[in-house]
């Protein structure tokens, strides 16, 4: 697959899109995506941690070409890899959601579509058709106090042909953000808006301000949300083990072991470093999801050999379509999944789910490992 054309020279890896991105973006919004809450401990956590890890590759293997594809939930995936849900993709292009979807459903790449979206799911879910015929979109969802808009809004994206909701459990309240502070940045731009929050009741329709980051939101909600749907469930935002065994006794259909990128509690640990106790507390019943920190092809495979069916990437895919709308996006995934196939060879493996927990070791590469 060749990476299509960028404008100010072409990022060569995935970090690199972050330098092009600034380049393009008003620095209060490129801010706005790298930032973290408060110390951004966690952040910096999430992407060492993976270096932290050493792949012990097997050798010999006649593996042949690595097969990427996937299926998650049922759905196929034409990889392990995710977009995982990111608010506001107007703030860094135009096209916003309507270029991610498009490069997320040409690419074969399950797109899970922020309900704090700056275009409306219908209209995300009908770009997603024009580059595909059959997409993968899930619908992330914060559960609002007022049920009758978290009804109304997850019916509207089932309508929209969404097939999972993506339930985030780790905002009972809004994370700090000094950039954010620093900035002055708490609202959208003139003329953005939250496209799916028309209908939410105080404020001005469609502001940012009018969402709820609830504390009163409970497992209670996640029953009720089950009783309100036909779509699969999954809970997004969970690092404790205890609430991994929950969730899956609730008979949830997914656990996406996520601390929003370091953007909620600081100081939470990496979230590859939570994966193998979340493997254990779940022991096989739900599958797992990680997102926080992959950056790379050997990232995806170390949270593979841990426990995860797949990862999800959220900044990564801001910097794509910041850098070059649809095809940055298209360039970001296609870089990961070069990456994935030739990390996937490099290890002697035929396939993501092929992937042995005996591939990773604690230790860094210069130190040695440990097992
Ligand atoms: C700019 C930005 C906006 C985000 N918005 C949401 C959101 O609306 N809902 C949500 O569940 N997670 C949100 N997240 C968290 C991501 O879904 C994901 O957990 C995180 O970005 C993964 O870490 P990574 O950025 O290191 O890949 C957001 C993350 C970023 C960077
Ligand atoms: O930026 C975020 O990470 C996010 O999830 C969010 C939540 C509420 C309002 C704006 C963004």
């Amino acid at each position: 697959m060749t990476a299509p054309s960028l404008p100010h020279g072409a990022p060569v890896n995935v970090r690199e899109f972050e330098l092009a991105a600034r380049l393009v973006l008003d620095p209060v919004h490129a801010d706005y995506v790298r930032g973290g809450a408060q110390d951004e401990v966690t952040v910096r956590a999430n992407e060492s941690a993976f270096a932290g890890l050493c792949l012990v590759p097997r050798v010999l293997r006649g593996a042949g070409e690595p097969v990427l594809r996937t299926t998650l939930l049922g759905h196929e995936a034409s990889m392990p890899v995710l977009i995982a849900p990111t608010a506001f993709h107007r703030l860094v292009h135009p096209d916003a959601e309507r270029a991610t979807a498009r490069a997320a459903a040409a690419e074969g790449v399950i797109m899970i579509a922020a309900m704090l979206s700056t275009v409306a799911i219908e209209d995300v879910a009908a770009e997603a058709r024009k580059a595909a015929t059959d997409p993968c979109l899930w619908f992330q969802l914060y559960p609002q106090p007022d049920l009758g808009f978290t009804r109304a809004i997850v019916q509207r994206a089932e309508a929209a042909g969404c097939r999972a909701l993506v339930v985030t459990a780790d905002s009972p309240a809004l994370g700090r953000a000094e950039r954010n502070d620093r900035n002055d940045f708490h609202d959208l731009p003139p003329g953005l808006r939250c496209e799916n929050l028309r209908e939410l009741r105080g404020g001005e329709p469609g502001s940012v301000r009018q969402v709820v980051l609830s504390p009163e939101i409970s497992w209670r909600h996640v029953e009720w949300l089950r009783e309100t749907t036909d779509l699969p469930i999954l809970v997004k935002g969970v690092l404790h083990p205890a609430d991994a065994a929950l969730a899956a006794d609730l008979g949830v259909d997914g656990i996406v072991v996520s601390n929003h990128g370091g953007r909620q509690l600081d100081t939470t640990p990496p979230t590859i470093a939570q994966l193998p106790r979340i493997a254990e507390a779940v022991a096989g019943r739900v599958p797992l999801l990680l997102d926080g920190g992959v950056r790379r092809g050997t990232d995806v495979i170390k949270a593979l050999a841990l426990g995860a069916a797949a990862v999800g990437i959220g900044r990564p895919i801001m910097w794509g379509l910041a850098v070059g709308g649809e095809d940055g996006v298209g360039a970001v995934l296609s870089m990961l999944r070069r990456e994935l196939a030739n990390a996937l060879a490099l290890c002697g493996c035929a396939a993501p789910s092929e992937v042995p927990r005996d591939l990773v070791m604690n230790g860094t590469a210069k130190e040695g490992c440990a097992r």
